[in-house]
């Protein structure tokens, strides 16, 4: 793993044949769509919190995407949490899986690609540090002891996050009409942190930082960092989404779509590189645990309201995504509840 890394070699080397994606994946010319205001920006320091829920499911219906400000997330928390994170990735490679390999069941690790590199078909521009958080007391020790301050500051910024991701998932259940409670049966339980890096590449337009794809998780939590490179496929266009200071995108998986029946949107989303900065963001997935039943929600469902979606585990709906690995169409017919 250690000198798989992209960190470890993007300085010395052009851009390896393996990373160069066919033409009709590659960014080529859309590398700097429009950063527009096209996102929406909600912010949850407002008192009228009909509003904030009306705003959080129009976003959700329209683009599966909306950014958060005013989330009562210290400033500087987030700042602390992007230090250590950016201090993690400088660290040597050897440095980096030796502080990913105290767990013998993995529930840390440090990877490149897709997660499973050796399978992929063209490799993206991406490191990552992935762990699961909670029970914290049950995950920490097997954090990272480098950087230093690496588990006082995750411990705290995912004890926040996590909360403030159960605030969203409520007003999210408000807006669908669905019991607040709907998400507390396992659905939120498992969430991991995934901290991103995408070191700067010699030629942006021939590579991804992350591919076409849908989170399999309910929902995202990203701090995104200064830099741009996150954009939405909405109507069959790449919108970016612009980098607010201190303002949290949160994005809808496709386990909502199911849950919602179809009403919300699990979007496609992607990443790409940048030839001079490097980029460093963290994702704060909200899962399910492996045994739990994704399904719509009993009361979305009547006549004239048919199941879309057929109900089963969260861990065979991983088997599931993994397999149809990135293509829409396959995982919906996989998930239809007219196949069944
Ligand atoms: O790094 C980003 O901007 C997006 C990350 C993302 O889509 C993911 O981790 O699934
Ligand atoms: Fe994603």
């Amino acid at each position: 793993m250690e000198d798989l890394l992209v960190s470890s070699w993007c300085k010395d080397r052009a851009v390896p044949e393996t990373y160069i994606f066919p033409p009709e994946q590659r960014p080529g010319k859309l590398i700097d769509v429009p950063v527009g205001n096209n996102i929406p920006v909600v912010d949850l320091g407002v008192h009228d919190q009909t509003q904030i829920i009306q705003q959080i499911f129009e976003a959700s219906q329209d683009f599966g995407f909306f950014q958060v400000i005013n989330h009562g997330v210290p400033n500087r928390l987030m700042d602390d949490a992007m230090s250590v994170f950016k201090e993690f990735h400088a660290m040597s490679a050897k440095d980096k899986t030796f502080e990913c390999s105290k767990d013998p069941n993995k529930s840390c690790s440090v990877y490149t690609g897709s997660q499973n590199y050796a399978k992929e078909k063209f490799h993206l521009w991406r490191d990552g540090l992935l762990h699961l958080c909670n029970p914290q007391e049950k995950y920490i020790q097997f954090w990272p002891e480098k950087p230093t301050r690496y588990r006082e500051i995750v411990g705290t910024y995912t004890t926040v996050v996590r909360k403030l991701g159960f605030r969203i998932l409520e007003f999210i259940s408000q807006g669908l009409g669905i019991s607040p409670v709907h998400f507390s049966s396992g659905l939120a339980e498992n969430p991991r942190l995934l901290v991103n890096h995408y070191p700067p590449c010699p030629d942006p337009s021939l590579t991804l930082g992350q591919g076409k794809h849908r989170d399999p998780s309910i929902i995202n939590i990203l701090l995104q960092s200064e830099v741009y490179g996150l954009q939405v496929f909405k109507d069959e266009e790449w919108i970016g989404v612009k980098p607010i200071p201190y303002a949290f995108v949160v994005n809808i998986g496709y386990p909502l779509q199911i849950i919602s029946n179809g009403k919300l949107k699990g979007a496609e989303h992607r990443v790409v590189t940048n030839s001079n900065l490097a980029r460093t963001t963290a994702s704060f997935f909200i899962n399910p645990l492996d045994e739990t039943i994704i399904e719509p929600a009993k009361t979305l469902v009547d006549a004239s309201n048919p199941a879309l979606y057929r109900s089963l585990l969260y861990k065979n709906f991983l088997i599931k995504y993994i397999a149809t690995s990135g293509n829409t169409q396959a995982l919906e017919e996989a998930l239809s509840s007219s196949t069944e």
